[in-house]
């Protein structure tokens, strides 16, 4: 996709939540998971790609320890609707009786963090908690009423990007929140 396509892209995006809406969001979760992990030595486990930005940015603000793991757990390949859920990277810590709270930048159909909730507790770890930065509103959950754990932020059942969320692998780099406009681009 070349320069110009991209960026367009983004110009005809509908903007859905500015910098200044998602950093006062990340200061609402700091409060909630000081008060909820302060003294529980957790297991931050970040999912890759989406959560990378979402958690370099909220857990460098977080005062107590805690631990940093990741796994890349992807289902939708840079598509705007998603497949079969595939490992690439499974958690390497050892999750055995640590509270672990699992990290994502989306929960839309909830099929990736179902899938990784599952992992943890397989691994037998002693609590396990979702936390994402934006959740989809829709009725089409992997779980019926699934909701995340933690969340300030929520979308219409449309194609977001920007803060960690990609359009065709680009613009997770963008520090505000888009809503693709498809009718606006001549792309799908
Ligand atoms: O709730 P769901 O319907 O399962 O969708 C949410 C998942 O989709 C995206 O990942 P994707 O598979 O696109 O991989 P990526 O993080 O590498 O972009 C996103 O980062 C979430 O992990
Ligand atoms: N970028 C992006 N990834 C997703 N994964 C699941 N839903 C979405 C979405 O709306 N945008």
């Amino acid at each position: 996709m070349d320069i110009d396509t991209l960026n367009q892209i983004k110009n005809n995006a509908t903007l859905l939540h500015d910098n200044q809406r998602i950093e006062s969001a990340l200061s609402c979760l700091v409060e909630k998971l000081t008060l909820d992990y302060a003294n529980k030595n957790p297991i931050f486990l970040v999912v890759m790609n989406g959560g990378l930005i979402f958690a370099g940015q909220l857990l460098s603000r977080l005062k107590f320890p805690a631990q940093i793991d990741y796994c890349h757990a992807t289902r939708y390949r840079g598509n705007t609707s998603g497949g079969e859920i595939g490992w690439k990277v499974e958690p390497h810590m050892d999750l055995a009786g640590r509270h672990v709270v699992i990290l994502d930048d989306i929960l839309d159909e909830g099929h990736t963090l179902k899938a990784i909730i599952e992992h943890c507790r397989s691994r037998k770890a002693q609590s396990v908690k979702t936390l994402v930065l934006i959740e989809k509103i829709h009725d089409r959950k992997a779980s019926p009423g699934m909701r995340p754990d933690y969340c300030e932020l929520e979308t219409p059942d449309k194609y977001v990007f920007g803060y960690g969320m990609d359009y065709n692998h680009y613009w997770r780099n963008s520090d505000e929140i888009y809503i693709f406009n498809p009718e606006r681009n001549d792309t799908e």
